[in-house]
């Protein structure tokens, strides 16, 4: 991937006067700092060695000169130390919200693939890294090139042959450290890569840590994770290595620096061409270049952590979501819930086979119709197909009659309601939880539609109320409540579609009547096309459609599909017999 410069240099545009103005800080305080040995050079060479009855007001000159010095070089510093990094943190904060708001865009098949701790790598480690390129870059190479170019100038005014000695190691140097990138670069996104699956590691084990315990797998999950673990650790240690073979050639090459430095002039002060002060004046210069030259390794780390970071950015930036707006998508006024699948085909990106094909059947406004099959047939992904979380391979899914690509997402999401076997919650309050079926909704509105889901008196049986927290999940609660949770949030959603995908085979007989119950409520009115395994629940159904791998290969009452004696008597007797 060739790097974006214009895109990564775009972020700096909010904050761009202050930016310029902490470069200038860090210019005008090493400008200053380059001063210091020059006025060490002059008292020793000059002021001391001259006329001392006229030296003590000329030590006091340059002492207030100094302290000026010193001021100035300070005060600059203050500034590039505080608003380099407010800008830095502030870049972060805004590249972790383009990203986050990114991710919420992103379509189901990306997150099919992806895993979770991953993406939390990147929001975290690799951002925190590109900010620190961010602030900190520009920062550093001003300071060095003043450092060098500087110290360069003053040294060649003392002694040129000397100072191009010095100099001459400069190229070495440079070519070392973009040998040495280019293998830390690399080194170092395989670091990246690691921690992201040993972050992912930990996601999964503990998101699922109550199936861990029920099936005493720790030590499966143990092994899981040392296996990471060990990966991350072995990539960082080959980075450590690549690391310290870097900093210590480059630290021999510099003491070699100081060493040419001392004999080189000590040979001229024997033949009279340098003198003590001026080898004095060397040597601090030479300290004072050491430390960009050092830095150098530091920053071509830096340089490529950045990058890394910005590079895994883009990556995800670059990703266009599957499912978006058509430039003029259409906003349906008032949907009246008439759904028709016409010819569809489906399969999953990456699988070979269709997973439907072919399908096609039509759902009257406020008709409810329930889908029934052996696993693995579609039924799931065939609803799916509705709230456009997919889209069709082949073929055309229509609301209203109007193919769900042409309508706008948001307007047709929000005309569909989905109940799931697993339900979703937030960590927060109950209130939040429901609220989360139209945000701005009252209290009012909020106990109302808890009250038609059957959750109001559970509700209030907890400690807060409807001001309890229910956990990271819903943990707190049980599944028959979570689920009443979950139906509430629909009342107050109030979708004139509505998908129950599996939403009671998770619930005992008790719950699942009271459950039943409100989703009864909450079907009324409403196109509900319901999944069910439990075939007793569906009996009242006007429409059941028998989705095999063939396809629809039934449809009718329960009684006419019963008097068939076709898949759906099958499955129905097998079902039958097992309960029996
Ligand atoms: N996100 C996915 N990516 C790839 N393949 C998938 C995905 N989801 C489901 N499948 C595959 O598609 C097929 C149909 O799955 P689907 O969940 O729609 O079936 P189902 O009839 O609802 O099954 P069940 O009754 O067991 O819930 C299966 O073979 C499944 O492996």
């Amino acid at each position: 991937m060739s790097f974006p410069v214009k895109k990564f240099f775009s972020y700096y545009k909010p904050y761009l006067a202050v930016f310029i103005a902490t470069l200038a800080c860090a210019f005008i305080a090493t400008a200053a700092a380059l001063v210091f040995p020059l006025l060490v050079r002059y008292i020793t060479k000059d002021v001391l060695a001259g006329d001392l009855t006229q030296a003590l007001s000329k030590v006091y000159e340059i002492g207030g000169l100094a302290l000026l010095l010193v001021v100035i070089q300070n005060a600059a510093y203050y500034f590039m130390d505080y608003k380099g990094h407010e800008i830095g943190a502030r870049m972060e904060s805004d590249l972790r919200a383009e990203l986050f708001s990114h991710l919420q865009m992103l379509s189901f098949d990306f997150y099919d693939k992806q895993k979770t701790g991953q993406l939390m790598s990147r929001i975290t480690n690799d951002l925190h890294l590109l900010s620190e390129l961010y602030h900190h870059g520009p920062e550093d190479y001003i300071k060095s090139l003043v450092r060098l170019i500087g110290s360069f100038f003053i040294l060649y005014s003392i002694n040129a042959p000397l100072t191009i000695a010095v100099f001459c190691f400069f190229p070495i140097l440079g070519c070392l450290a973009f040998y040495f990138n280019k293998r830390l670069n690399k080194a170092l996104r395989r670091n990246k890569e690691r921690i992201g699956d040993v972050n992912a590691q930990v996601e999964d084990s503990l998101a699922g840590i109550r199936v861990v315990q029920s099936f005493a797998g720790e030590r499966t999950e143990m092994e899981k994770f040392n296996r990471e673990n060990q990966r991350f650790l072995d990539s960082r240690i080959h980075t450590y290595k690549t690391e310290a073979v870097f900093y210590n050639v480059f630290e021999t090459l510099l003491q070699l620096i100081t060493l040419t430095v001392v004999f080189y002039g000590s040979v001229n002060i024997v033949h009279q061409q340098l003198d003590l002060a001026d080898l004095i004046t060397f040597l601090l210069y030479i300290g004072f270049m050491i430390e960009p030259i050092q830095k150098l390794a530091h920053m071509s780390t830096q340089l490529q952590e950045g990058i890394t970071g910005f590079q895994r950015f883009m990556e995800i930036m670059n990703l266009k979501p599957t499912i978006e707006n058509k430039p003029e998508a259409i906003v349906l006024p008032e949907v009246r819930g008439a759904i028709e699948f016409r010819q569809v085909t489906f399969r999953y990106g990456d699988r070979s086979n269709d997973v439907l094909s072919n399908l096609s059947f039509r759902v009257q406004p406020g008709e409810f119709i329930a889908i029934v099959g052996p696993s693995g047939a579609g039924k799931t992904t065939l609803c799916s197909l509705i709230p456009r979380f997919y889209d069709v391979s082949d073929g055309e899914v229509l609301l209203d009659g109007v193919n769900v690509r042409d309508l706008e997402l948001t307007s047709l999401r929000s005309n569909v309601g989905l109940v799931q076997q697993d339900v979703y919650l937030f960590d927060g309050t109950v209130l939040d939880n429901i609220r989360y079926g139209k945000p701005e909704a009252s209290e009012e509105e909020i106990i109302e539609a808890a009250k038609h889901a059957n959750a109001h008196e559970f509700i209030m049986s907890l400690p807060f109320g409807y001001h309890s927290e229910i956990g990271q999940r819903g943990v707190r609660l049980s599944g028959g409540q979570k689920q009443r949770l979950s139906i509430a949030r629909l009342f107050l959603k109030n979708p004139p579609v509505l998908l129950l995908d599996e939403a009671t085979s998770a619930l005992d007989n008790e719950s699942e009547s009271i459950v039943k119950e409100s989703l009864d409520k909450l079907a009324e009115g409403r196109t509900t096309i319901v999944i069910a395994h439990r075939l007793s629940t569906i009996r009242s159904a006007q429409r059941i459609l028998v989705l095999t791998e063939d396809g629809i290969v039934e449809q009718g009452t329960h009684h006419t599909l019963l008097a068939r004696d076709g898949t759906y008597a099958n499955l129905y007797a097998k079902q039958f017999e097992y309960q029996t």
